[in-house]
């Protein structure tokens, strides 16, 4: 008796039979794509049976040489499973070296519609294991450019799909298809990127382009596509998403930058556009070198000199494999990995470091400095919070009272039904979604009191320690500090494990983050290499935990050779105190001492990330945590930016307030020329 057949078989069969190809034709294709996949049903599985339904029709195409027809579309009126898999009008048999005979179908799908799914399909491959074979099938397409049909098959040829396919996937070097210009007959493209083209055709062949197609016409009758030299691929550069790119361009040339206006020059767009391709490719090449590093510690041959003995900038030397480290963890060595050093456009050196941590964070922070000329930041990385010398934060289980964690808790406190004691301060609610975000209510509180500050409860000291700072003897009257919301983690206390959906601060930062220098003469800015949603928790402001006399005295003593970061003071409980014992009235610098936080630059009012006191390890809260969550979604490539509350008409802060040029329309300098 045979053997009962794998139900994913028959799925495969029936899948197919519903595009009309029947199992006889189905059966030799899928042995041997199950073979090439190594059985991996998943990649067979996918998409509806994409790689399969293609396999069999692409290589059909591939045989085929009759001549296309041409004519009307209408790319609607078909169900998709049609639209994607249609080629070229009918024709009746034929024979082509040796390959056995397709008979087609009378519909007649003229080649437009053929030209526009093939530039469509290879953007939506790009990144697929199975791409390469597509575009090898591409390139067969436009070359033979023969009639193409679907249906019925009576018999193909799988040979050459399959060896293809296996000797693509054993060489890992970028396959190119055709380039999209000069296609069949009927069919107008203009590559207005077609300067290299046309340059390098002496000793290049069109195959040595990497193509995108940007826009076309209805039907794709006529195409602006984006074409990429191979060579680029052997520099130190990672081919792409076209749609990143325009993203990492919209924040490159904001629409200040002339982009749009009378002085716009559609030329001059589309060559900052394969400017972007470029740049952002090498960042993508230099993201995707960090995670193949054997070691953490190669460097490059570029960038300013340093004059801060507590930074370890390593020999700059690429080949120097074995370079100095600092050895410390908390002294951050600036890990640069970099294959070749690049210039910018205007011939400036290009600066890129890999992980300014050094290895501290979860996750790789990288800086990159594309303008040229900016001296590196003078700090040393510390993932969180340390004392400086007077500051009294007293962390001890003792401290934690049982109604103040929930030892009875298991696993994950967000998933039970009725909240924990840690849920207590937010009113019985957690802060934080299952999804690890803040509540839109908890966010829209926390805005509200950012932006409305009058309109929330402010409680003036009695003896104010900010004052106290500024003048001991003769203190001014408090100027008065708003009692914040705090979000309360569960910890090390509490029963539940670190999966716990209310403990999201001291699970670090997660996302990808990317130190780079503005050209908004702001200096060095933070933005998000991923797009984040509302709510998302960014990172903590890290630095010295120093009393409020301690940043007094910094900042009377400070020559001005570090640029200040904003200090923030954790006066959001000073309300549950009458006098306030210096050595409890705390802030937090990350001058000297910082995480990624201290590179987030200022915006007046409508910033995108806003502050969040968190309480975690201590009951007490003199001392908490500052966490940084988006106030809406942010786009990949944006700016991070945050309000810091800074009155830019009062003199007498300890930090002098700089010009603001946030470019907020908002903006509440009103001294800035
Ligand atoms: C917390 S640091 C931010 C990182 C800083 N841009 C850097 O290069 O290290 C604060 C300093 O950045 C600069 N900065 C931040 N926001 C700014 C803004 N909106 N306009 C001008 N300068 C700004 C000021 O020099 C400020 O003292």
């Amino acid at each position: 008796m045979a053997p009962d057949r794998d139900p994913r078989i028959s799925k495969a069969f029936s899948a197919m039979k519903s595009m009309g190809i029947t199992t006889e034709r189905v059966k030799p294709v899928l042995k041997r794509l199950l073979k090439l996949y190594d059985w991996n049903w998943e990649h067979i599985e996918e998409g509806n049976y994409r790689a399969l339904a293609d396999a069999i029709f692409e290589d059909a195409d591939d045989k085929l040489t009759n001549e296309k027809n041409d004519g009307p579309i209408n790319c609607d009126s078909e169900p998709p499973c049609k639209k994607q898999h249609r080629r070229l009008p009918n024709v009746t048999s034929t024979k082509d070296n040796g390959i056995k005979i397709l008979e087609l179908e009378e519909d007649k799908i003229p080649q437009s519609s053929n030209r526009t799914r093939l530039v469509e399909s290879s953007q939506s491959s790009l990144g697929d294991p199975r791409s390469e074979s597509h575009h090898h099938v591409r390139q067969a397409q436009v070359q033979n450019r023969g009639p193409l049909g679907r249906e019925p098959i009576r018999d193909y040829n799988f040979e050459n799909v399959i060896k293809d396919r296996k000797k693509k996937h054993i060489n890992c070097s970028p396959q190119f298809s055709l380039p999209t210009s000069n296609v069949g007959p009927g069919l107008v493209e203009t590559s207005l990127f077609s300067d290299e083209l046309e340059k390098n055709n002496g000793s290049d062949s069109a195959h040595d382009y990497r193509t995108h197609n940007i826009a076309s016409s209805t039907c794709g009758r006529v195409i602006v596509s984006l074409n990429c030299h191979h060579t680029l691929v052997q520099h130190n550069f990672h081919i792409p998403n076209l749609d990143d790119v325009l993203k990492f361009m919209e924040t490159k040339y904001p629409r200040s930058d002339n982009i749009v206006g009378s002085e716009f020059s559609l030329v001059k767009f589309l060559k900052k556009l394969c400017e972007s391709y470029v740049e952002f490719g090498a960042i993508l090449a230099d993201r995707s070198l960090i995670n193949n590093l054997p070691y953490n510690d190669i460097h490059q041959t570029s960038g300013p000199k340093r004059d801060n003995p507590r930074i370890d900038y390593p020999a700059r030397d690429v080949d120097n494999k074995v370079a100095s480290h600092s050895g410390s963890s908390d002294s951050v060595a600036l890990v640069v990995a970099q294959r070749k050093p690049m210039n910018n456009s205007n011939g400036k050196r290009v600066v890129r470091i890999s992980d300014i941590t050094n290895g501290t964070e979860k996750v790789s922070i990288s800086l990159l400095d594309e303008i040229g000329g900016e001296d590196l930041p003078n700090f040393t990385y510390v993932p969180e919070n340390i004392i400086y010398q007077s500051a009294y934060v007293h962390v001890s289980l003792a401290r934690i009272a049982d109604e103040d964690c929930c030892s009875s808790c298991v696993g994950d406190c967000l998933s039970s039904s009725v909240p924990c004691a840690c849920a207590r301060d937010t009113r019985g609610e957690f802060a934080y979604t299952p999804e690890g975000l803040l509540t839109e209510e908890f966010l829209r509180s926390c805005i509200s009191m950012k932006q409305q500050p009058q309109e929330h409860y402010q409680f003036f000291c009695q003896d104010c320690p900010l004052e106290r700072a500024k003048n001991a003897y003769s203190p001014e009257k408090c100027k008065g500090h708003l009692e914040r919301k705090f979000i309360k983690e569960c910890w090390r206390k509490c029963g539940c494990k670190m999966i716990c959906g209310n403990r999201v601060v001291q699970r670090g930062i997660s996302r990808k983050l990317q130190v780079f220098l503005t050209n908004q003469s702001k200096g060095w800015g933070l933005r998000t290499l991923e797009e984040l949603p509302k709510g998302a928790f960014v990172c903590e402001y890290a630095g010295e935990i120093l009393t409020n006399m301690e940043l007094y005295e910094r900042n009377k003593r400070s020559t001005g050779k570090y640029k200040h970061t904003y200090p923030v003071l954790l006066d959001s409980d000073w309300c549950s105190e009458n006098i306030l014992n210096d050595e409890d009235a705390l802030c937090l610098d990350a001058t000297y001492y910082g995480n990624v936080s201290r590179f987030i630059n200022h915006r007046c009012f409508d910033s995108n990330v806003i502050e969040v006191p968190v309480q975690v390890e201590t009951p007490d809260r003199h001392y908490y945590h500052i966490a940084f969550f988006t106030k809406r979604k942010v786009d990949a490539y944006e700016e991070l930016t945050w309000d810091y509350g800074i009155d830019f008409d009062d003199h007498n802060h300890p930090v002098k307030a700089f010009r603001c040029s946030c470019g907020s329309e908002y903006c509440r300098d009103n001294g800035k020329k």
